[in-house]
């Protein structure tokens, strides 16, 4: 849905450069602007849109165009102000609301339905695991490798950690290269739009934390064989006996490496894991 302010404009009209040493690069390729609210699932629910980092609201402006309601975290003073004035009548009409803080310490609101965000890449992760777990769809752009990497498969270079622990939240797709040109001031690095729609992953958990501290402990040592890092980093994971957990498990996921192995073999381990490793747990 297009927007109806320029982002020129909204640049000049705030005053502001980028300033990258805050995540400022804002977004000035228009054709890029008005197809991002776009990537959104056909069916998602519009009705109230999460925004990390406003800036200068180039972006919040399509997404007043394309849902009913938009909220906007900024983290920048001047910038939150900014957006207050410019924004003053969909603040009034009660379509925009305008949060002046840090996207990782304030509450996000409860209700929003999806989120679509340019985000500040220095933060990017930290950002993505709390959005993951609303379970709303979300099109938010990073940098390219990240985004290569939440959504590689097993067998790649780029499959490790960060692409277990985005897809057993959601589907991840990177749908869009986007060129430093397309921001200012243009980052450093290429980006990429990524869409996550949320589903139920293809197996089955009991202790989700556990799960992904199990991804994230055999990850650390992914040259070695899976046997050799299950046992190498009880310290991460929190086993206690780590050789019971590779008595029980199949040689043909202990042969392997943590790079081969899908999220199904991840949740096959972690649940022989939690039976057989955890003195006194699950088991
Ligand atoms: C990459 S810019 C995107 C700005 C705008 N949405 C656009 O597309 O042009 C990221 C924005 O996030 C803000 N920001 C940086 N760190 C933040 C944080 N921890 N919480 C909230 N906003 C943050 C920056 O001030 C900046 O305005």
């Amino acid at each position: 849905m297009t927007g109806t302010r320029s982002p020129e404009g909204l640049l000049e009209r705030a005053g502001v450069r980028g300033n990258p040493d805050r995540d400022q690069h804002f977004l000035i390729d228009e054709r890029v602007l008005d197809r991002v609210p776009g990537y959104l699932p056909e069916d998602a629910d519009r009705s109230h849109v999460l925004e990390i980092g406003g800036g200068t609201g180039a972006l919040t402006d399509r997404l007043l165009a394309a849902s009913e309601r938009v909220t906007v975290i900024e983290r920048d003073p001047d910038l939150a102000a900014f957006l207050r004035e410019e924004f003053a009548a969909e603040i009034d009409a009660d379509r925009l609301t305008v949060v002046h803080g840090d996207a990782l310490e304030v509450d996000l609101p409860d209700d929003a339905t999806a989120s679509v965000s340019n985000l500040p890449y220095g933060v990017s992760s930290e950002i993505t695991f709390r959005l993951l777990p609303l379970g709303i769809p979300t099109v938010l752009m990073f940098q390219k490798e990240f985004a290569e990497r939440m959504a590689a498969e097993s067998g790649t270079s780029e499959y490790g950690r960060l692409s277990v622990s985005a897809q057993h939240y959601a589907a991840v797709e990177v749908v869009e290269p986007v060129p430093p040109t397309a921001f200012s001031p243009p980052p450093a690095v290429d980006s990429a739009v990524v869409r996550t729609t949320p589903r139920d992953p293809d197996y089955e958990v009991d202790d989700e934390d556990f799960f992904l501290r199990f991804v994230k402990a055999v990850f650390t040592q992914r040259r070695k064989t899976v046997r050799n890092a299950i046992r190498n980093t009880a310290h991460i994971s929190g086993l206690d006996t780590p050789d019971a957990v590779v008595d029980a498990a199949p040689e043909a996921l202990l042969s392997k490496r943590a790079g081969d192995l899908a999220p199904d073999d991840f949740a096959e381990l972690a649940s022989l894991a939690a039976e057989h490793g955890v003195e006194g747990g699950n088991g």
